[in-house]
């Protein structure tokens, strides 16, 4: 294993290590997220009992084809924990997520659950938020006025910087919701409850990768061992 996948690794035992039996849990995307899928999957082979809600389609394949049981969020519609990682975060447990393009399912999941835990190499965590373009998900009717807005709504926060929608090979990037990604690279973001309130005011973004007051600790794991962040 890679020294990165085996710090992912670590931050996902530990983050095993809070859950009890019988949990539901949201359980999140990216290969952070897939280390937890491993070492759950390995407590489910050992008896411990529990049912996932897969925030993304690669996290629920991940899921069947290693046995962690599923049932969808309106089965299970109020979670115990969600599990998932995040490309930044800061000391206030903020955080940017998105860039495996599931930020839409990561947030109604993390919503739905009564505590969220971010688990992260220690790298992910910044000073200021904004060094990872912040990924937009934005419905594809007025693509460009949506695009216009949000950076009339950027600069009015003295955000500037290139957005760009995401592409898979030739084409848009498609989310497992149907909708296309804005990535905006804002550079450092001082006032992300600002960009939060002014992204939320533009009627043709579905949901943005900014996560405010919905994480309650992360598990940031490094060469010298798991640092903890608590909200
Ligand atoms: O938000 C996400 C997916 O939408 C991921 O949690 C984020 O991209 C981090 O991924 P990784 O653990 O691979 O670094």
């Amino acid at each position: 294993m890679s020294d990165a996948a085996s710090l992912k690794r670590k931050a996902a035992e530990a983050a095993a290590a809070e859950l009890t039996d019988g949990m539901n849990i949201g359980i999140g995307t990216g290969s952070t997220a897939e280390e937890f899928v491993r070492v759950l999957a390995g407590k489910v082979k050992d008896g411990f009992t529990m049912m996932g809600v897969a925030t993304s389609e690669r996290t629920e394949k991940l899921c069947r084809e290693l046995g962690v049981p599923l049932k969808t969020l309106d089965e299970l519609p109020i979670l115990d924990v969600t599990v998932d990682g995040a490309d930044e975060l800061d000391g206030d447990l903020r955080l940017v997520k998105g860039g495996g393009g599931a930020l839409l399912r990561e947030k109604i999941v993390a919503f739905a659950s009564t505590r969220m835990i971010v688990i992260a190499d220690r790298s992910k965590k910044v000073e200021t938020l904004g060094a990872f373009p912040l990924p937009i998900e934005v419905n594809g009717f007025g693509l460009t006025s949506t695009f216009m807005a949000i950076r009339r709504a950027g600069e009015k926060l003295g955000l500037e910087g290139e957005i760009v929608l995401r592409k898979s090979g030739d084409d848009p990037y498609i989310t497992d919701s149907g909708h296309l990604i804005l990535d905006a690279s804002f550079g450092r973001i001082p006032d992300p409850e600002a960009l939060d309130a002014a992204l939320k005011a533009i009627p043709g973004i579905v949901e943005h990768g900014l996560f405010i007051k919905l994480a309650d600790l992360a598990i940031l794991a490094g060469e010298d061992g798991i640092e903890t962040i608590e909200a």
